[in-house]
């Protein structure tokens, strides 16, 4: 099939509409002015960001080639501006679809046809020696005709790298419901950390969201290491079969050497509950507003979220209980201060050192002498900043 040539510079493009914001991008439906053709543009800001990540992302979107992995055409800089220019995916991804028509989360059947997709991109990455690093429903596309894509590799790093690449991928990153312990314990992790993140997602969907999402980034990751690993429960759970069970407890075994690999996971009988694209159109994408009228409304929602979250986290300051933002002097007086509702562990091996994308060093320790006074792991927590 001829490839189609997607022309560099902001001036062969029209900005449609924004449809997604993430973490450091805004993402806009536009059109290819020349080829007449509807696309999706990452707009990534070239001075907030690790510009070795940004080239690392845009290089992977435009050399991937599998139907599950979401492409780039093209990327070009504009005006200290990354663009990436992509296949636009017209039902958006997983989480709002999920949070605007599936609160409490999608059914079995949805749920095999989705991750059989996300597991067939993660076999091919893995295959091709990359770790994706940020499964989540947040980063699944789902396309009109119900197509399944994996995207976002801006925290993705490949297992054959060496040097500074290498070091990253000891590095404390993602996001932390989804987080394997080996990842927050910095141990040389592998492909197996995107097998646990693979069994979050899977709960993800099943609930609508993420298991210990209500609690504070830095409890959640805490409870990643010392609480047994979260699953379907045997009881609330009912709906969903023994299988799909199974499945998701074999992802989030602790020892990521106990967790089976892409390839192995995608001959579980779980899959084969898995459906056609146009399984996915008729349950999920009917009737659903358009990802530009969805992420308007998200916006509007977001922004009236922040003004409500700003006052809450200025009471909850000035009550002591600050909220995981890596401003350095907040987060040692919230960790000074923080102790962890029922934990218990006494051991004498209990610290954790964190790093956060190679900015920041954040030791955690249990203080033991509290640990056995109150029958409480007393948490302290400093933090260094690594660029000084
Ligand atoms: N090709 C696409 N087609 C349609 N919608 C898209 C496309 N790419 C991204 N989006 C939408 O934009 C949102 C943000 O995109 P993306 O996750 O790539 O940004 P990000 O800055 O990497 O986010 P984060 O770092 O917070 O995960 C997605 O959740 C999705 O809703």
């Amino acid at each position: 099939m001829e490839r189609k040539n997607y022309p560099v510079g902001s001036e062969n493009y029209h900005l449609v509409e924004e449809i997604g914001r993430g973490s450091s991008s805004t993402v806009f439906r536009a059109i290819c002015k020349p080829l007449h053709e509807t696309v999706a543009i990452k707009i990534l800001y070239l001075d907030q960001n690790d510009l070795g990540s940004i080239a690392y992302e845009a290089q992977t979107m435009m050399l991937v080639d599998h139907p599950n992995l979401q492409k780039a055409h093209c990327s070009f800089v504009s005006d200290h501006y990354l663009w990436i220019v992509m296949p636009f995916m017209a039902a958006g991804c997983c989480l709002r679809i999920m949070k605007s028509d599936f609160p409490n989360g999608y059914e079995e059947a949805v749920i095999a046809t989705i991750l059989r997709g996300v597991l067939r991109g993660l076999e091919y990455m893995h295959h091709h020696g990359d770790i994706h690093r940020d499964v989540k429903a947040g980063n699944i596309l789902v396309d009109s005709d119900g197509a399944i894509k994996l995207s976002d590799f801006g925290v993705s790093a490949s297992l054959f790298d060496a040097g500074d690449r290498q070091c990253s991928r000891n590095a404390f990153v993602g996001t932390p419901c989804w987080m394997a312990p080996e990842v927050i314990m910095e141990q040389n992790y592998g492909y197996k950390a995107d097998i646990w993140s693979f069994g979050i997602t899977a709960l993800e969907l099943a609930h609508g969201h993420a298991p210990s999402s209500e609690f504070l980034p830095s409890e959640v990751l805490y409870r990643t290491l010392r609480a047994a690993s979260p699953g379907l429960d045997h009881k609330t759970d009912k709906k969903f079969s023994n299988s799909f069970m199974k499945m998701i407890d074999m992802c989030l075994n602790k020892d990521p050497c106990e967790r089976p690999s892409a390839q192995h996971l995608l001959k579980h009988s779980f899959f084969k509950k898995a459906r056609s694209g146009d399984y996915i159109v008729r349950k999920i994408l009917t009737g659903l507003p358009t990802v530009g009228d969805r992420a308007t409304e998200i916006v509007v929602k977001e922004e009236d979220l922040v003004a409500k979250k700003r006052k809450i986290s200025q009471d909850e300051y000035n009550e002591g209980i600050i909220a995981w933002n890596f401003e350095v002097e907040d987060l040692k007086t919230w960790s000074s201060q923080q102790v962890l509702d029922g934990e218990a562990s006494t051991s004498c091996k209990d610290q954790v050192v964190v790093q956060q994308r190679g900015r920041f060093t954040v030791v955690i320790e249990i203080d033991e002498h509290n640990a056995q006074c109150q029958k409480l792991g007393k948490k302290k927590c400093s933090l260094n900043r690594n660029d000084k």
